[in-house]
């Protein structure tokens, strides 16, 4: 009732709140009449079944500062990157000097977050975000200097990393004021600043909005201080509680403050429980957004040249018309320099580029494909009396006794087997039991003789079926694991022939009689004993940089998008386009250093075979960190926050080294699987590689050039997606 009837002292009751109200109705009447900065004319948005903004209307005059008030998630900042044409109403339409809103150097935004590159020094910042506006050198300098004196801000050469919160937020201010564009829109500028400094912010916005050609929006909950705005803008749960120049607001609400207007204003919305959007409202709400006055409504309204950008000046405000985007070579550049500068100064970037591949290579030709080495296995030789020891019963020439010593001597040569002597069979297989040993071998007491009896008599109905078992080393193995079990046997059987063919040379018997009637002559490609690690080698060079690209594509652009950093850059007019081209050089030349790491470390480190054309080699293996940097651009379209792209990077990695071919032969996996297999972007690619590598092959082989399209495939496939993605969805 009191501030009902408080409220009708505007229209007519007595004494000094009349003639104060009189007074600030004369100047918003004047302000009215400069023609709207900024018209928002019942605006609805929604985050899902969200609205967040729910029928507002507003208006900025142009050269004033319109201060939009209001608690904590009721919708400024929908609103503001709405009027900044990031984002797009449901329904409902914003005008900014009265066309479509659009990104572009007459504007300066300041975001909520801190948005900057803490690497990078003041001068370098604003050299970045002034380049990015067309703004030449000289002039940023000059800005700089300026803007240093009025926000109290250190030496220019100081990383942001090194200043308080406050003074980051005042470089963000800083660059978002560098332009000196014509409209500022400014979200919480003054949050962290001490009271004196934003005295003197507040002083300055006053002060480039005289002249008339400046117009500020700006967000900020200390509502007091904006009571040196021309306009105050009053928002609750998506929609304005009321429009008006602040001392007006104070007297037609009968209130001391303007947060007492505030409370006033919203105990009567709440009292009144807003109403449910009417069926219409809702319609609005949901329907799709107007069509633009004309085709391209992104397009950021910008000089194309930065002569011209930097002459736009406000004084002229001239209408721009709504050109469709164009590529510019300064920004460009500025997204170069920005992006080089960033990788140099982060060091941990620096190592992952850098170390990472080195040291994966290292690791894998260093663990793995080695034959295993220190193998105990138990020996129990019945040949012997316990009191002897085989070593005095080594003979050599034809001397045909305790040839199980022999055996064992020439078992002594096997890298990988170590020999433990025990007395009977039981302790033996009770320590392959324990796993104490990985195996047991037992000679019986008549060895040597059952086993000259096998190799002399050829009529074998003369041997006993006793002599036939005497005359085996008979084994007890742990095959628990396969490739030591693997590694003792071939180890095994490679000593026996060996000390076969040596006793038959001693003995001047025939040495064919000696050997397996089959003949493995000089391999046509490859070792006699193949290693594991040249068969993973190539497999493993493409996933390390394929990985690796993916890896730090989406973590850098990922990090630019959640700390603000890109929407900020898209704020001056820089394209999607752009910024992508910028991400594919720069990714590329540090592909390209990678690669020359990574293929440096195997061939003349580690002596990985490398028998094709070497320009293949690289072009093979950078096509592969292409398409790797492709899903990275992929990943960072459609993730909104880095832990969603670390689930799609990792959950792709497990996959793709499993199904690949890289650490098990296509051929050994299931049928279904295979063609899967066939299907993945390091399959052909991996086999084209160790084709290269092994078989010394050329291009002109199906299998190597089959390689290098189906890379060239998968990234058409990764470019395609990331564009459809940007299409539906903003970067
Ligand atoms: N991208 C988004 N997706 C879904 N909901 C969102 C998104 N951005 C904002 N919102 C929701 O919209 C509402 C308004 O958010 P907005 O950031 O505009 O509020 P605000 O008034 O600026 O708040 P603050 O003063 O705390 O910054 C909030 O409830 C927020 O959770």
């Amino acid at each position: 009732m009191a501030s009902a009837a408080a409220e009708q002292t505007t229209s007519g009751a007595p004494a000094p709140l009349a003639s104060m109200a009189s007074l600030a109705s004369l100047a918003s009447a004047s302000e009215r009449l400069r023609p709207a900065a900024v018209e928002v004319r019942g605006a609805y948005k929604n985050y899902g079944d969200t609205v967040v903004l729910a029928g507002i209307d507003m208006t900025v005059p142009r050269g004033t500062i319109y201060g939009l008030l209001g608690a904590s998630g009721c919708g400024k900042t929908t609103l503001l990157s709405c009027i900044a044409g990031r984002r797009h109403l449901d329904a409902g339409s914003a005008r900014v000097f009265g066309e479509e809103p659009a990104p572009g150097p007459r504007l300066g935004f300041m975001p909520q977050e801190l948005a900057l590159y803490v690497e990078f020094s003041i001068a370098e910042t604003l050299y970045y975000f002034g380049t990015l506006v067309g703004m030449r050198p000289g002039a940023i300098e000059e800005r700089t200097d300026r803007l240093l004196e009025l926000l109290h801000l250190p030496c220019a050469d100081t990383r942001v990393a090194k200043l308080s919160g406050g003074q980051q937020r005042r470089v963000s201010f800083a660059a978002a004021l560098l332009h000196d564009p014509e409209l500022l829109v400014l979200d919480e500028p003054t949050v962290g600043v001490d009271p004196v400094l934003r005295h003197s912010i507040w002083d300055y916005l006053v002060e480039i909005t005289k002249t008339g050609d400046k117009s500020v929006i700006i967000t900020t909950h200390y509502i007091e201080e904006s009571k040196q705005a021309h306009t105050v803008g009053l928002m609750r749960g998506g929609r304005l509680l009321a429009e008006d120049a602040p001392d007006r607001l104070t007297a037609r609400f009968a209130c001391g403050s303007l947060e007492r207007v505030f409370l006033l204003l919203s105990s009567r919305q709440l009292a009144s429980a807003p109403p449910p959007p009417s069926d219409e409202q809702h319609a609005r709400a949901l329907a799709p957004p107007p069509p633009a006055p004309d085709d391209c409504p992104d397009a950021p309204a910008q000089s194309s040249t930065p002569a011209a950008a930097t002459a736009a000046s406000p004084a002229s405000a001239r209408r721009r018309t709504c050109a469709c985007p164009e590529w510019s070579s300064y920004r460009l550049r500025a997204l170069l320099w920005k992006n080089f500068l960033w990788i140099s100064r982060n060091i941990p970037v620096m190592l992952f580029i850098f170390a990472q591949p080195v040291l994966q290579i290292m690791f894998f030709c260093l663990a793995i494909g080695q034959d295993p080495t220190g193998l105990s296995i138990a020996v129990v030789n019945h040949e012997l009396n316990s009191s002897y020891l085989c070593s005095e019963h080594i003979h050599h020439q034809c001397q045909l006794e305790y040839l199980s010593c022999r055996y064992l001597h020439h078992l002594n040569n096997s890298k990988s087997i170590v020999q433990e002597n025990y007395s009977n069979i039981s302790n033996a297989v009770s320590a392959v039991k324990s796993g104490h040993v990985w195996g047991a071998i037992y000679f019986t007491e008549n060895y040597t003789e059952s086993l000259l009896q096998r190799i002399n008599f050829s009529d074998t109905s003369y041997f006993e079926l006793n002599d036939w078992d005497n005359s085996e080393i008979k084994v007890w193995m742990d095959q628990s694991n396969q490739h030591i079990a693997q590694t003792i046997q071939y180890d095994l059987v490679l000593t026996y022939q060996a000390f076969l063919a040596d006793v038959h040379m001693d003995c001047k018997w025939n040495l064919k009689l000696a050997e397996a009637p089959i003949k493995f002559e000089t391999p046509v490609y490859g070792s006699i004993r193949p290693v594991f690690t040249d068969f993973a080698c190539p497999g493993t060079i493409l996933m390390i940089i394929y990985f690796l690209a993916v890896t730090l594509t989406a973590g850098v652009i990922l990090t630019e998008k959640t700390e603000g950093l890109l929407d900020r850059a898209l704020m001056t007019g820089l394209l999607v386009p752009e910024i992508l081209v910028s991400h594919v050089v720069t990714q590329f030349a540090v592909i390209c250093g990678q690669t020359s790491l990574v293929l440096l470390f195997s061939f003349a480190v580690f002596n990985i075979p490398h028998h094709g054309p070497m320009f293949a080699v690289i072009v093979l293996t950078l096509l592969q960190g292409l398409s790797g940097m492709c899903f990275g651009l992929l990943i960072s379209s459609a993730c909104d926050n880095i832990m969603m792209a670390t689930y799609l990077g990792m959950g792709s990695f497990h996959p793709l080294v499993i199904l690949s071919g890289v650490i098990w032969p296509i051929e050994g996996m299931h049928s279904i699987l295979r063609y899967i297999s066939y299907c993945l972007p390091l399959t052909y690619p991996t086999e084209s590689l160790r084709c290269l590598l092994l078989r010394g092959w050329g291009v002109d082989s199906p299998t190597v050039y089959g390689g290098f399209l189906v890379s060239v495939a998968w990234i058409t496939i990764y470019v395609i997606t990331t564009l459809v993605i940007l299409r539906f969805k903003k970067l």
